[in-house]
């Protein structure tokens, strides 16, 4: 249905996320990747929403040129916790004090997704809650080391065996905690 509809464009993937590439797949449309390297940094005044919807646009500056049907879509996930982002661990001990840190509580995971043609530019946001159950040292260190969360936002994933055990609650959508709220990317793609 989607596929149809978007057949006069191409549509370009900027992540190198193996779980967006995989929900693009998903949706049951047809895309490229493409992907270029952005260092991901944003001004320390920016919170919440306004640091993904920063660094999707940020991800999105890469590409210079678009051609006339083009459509590119890049995006961003941040954990956001006590009023900082926990974005991807820097190391062990990093991760070690993020999943700490979420322990016993609830957080935001916020995903943001720029959608750029040749002349417009549309970027959107979702967020979820989660909450973890109080996590012990052993459940954290077994995690860390079996699963290497270094390139998840937060030193977790949901669709890991942290999101089994440790995940007691969740409001909104699964998809946007695990990196692409597909739900609204699609309503967007439809309104092209
Ligand atoms: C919280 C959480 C994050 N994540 C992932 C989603 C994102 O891929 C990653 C956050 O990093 P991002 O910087 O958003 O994305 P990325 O560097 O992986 O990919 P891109 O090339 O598109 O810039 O964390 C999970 O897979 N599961 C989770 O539960």
């Amino acid at each position: 249905m989607l596929r149809e509809k978007l057949k006069n464009y191409t549509i370009i993937l900027a992540s190198g996320s193996p779980r967006r590439q995989q929900f693009l797949k998903d949706l049951d449309i047809d895309f490229i990747i493409n992907t270029k390297s952005v260092d991901e940094i944003y001004p320390l005044h920016l919170k919440g929403a306004e640091i993904t919807d920063f660094l999707a646009d940020l991800k999105s500056k890469a590409f210079t040129e678009l051609n006339d049907n083009d459509v590119l879509i890049t995006s961003d996930t941040i954990v956001w916790h006590k009023e900082k982002a926990l974005g991807k661990p820097k190391d062990r001990d990093d991760a070690i004090k993020m999943l700490q840190s979420l322990s016993n509580k609830t957080h935001e995971v916020i995903t943001s997704i720029s959608i750029k043609t040749k002349h417009t530019q549309k970027i959107i946001n979702d967020t979820t809650l989660v909450s973890f159950k109080k996590l012990t040292d052993e459940e954290i260190n077994y995690y860390i080391d079996t699963y290497k969360p270094y390139d998840k936002a937060g030193a977790y994933g949901i669709q890991e065996w942290i999101g089994f055990i440790g995940i007691n609650k969740i409001e909104g959508s699964y998809y946007n905690v695990a990196g692409l709220p597909v739900h609204k990317l699609y309503d967007e793609l439809l309104q092209l």
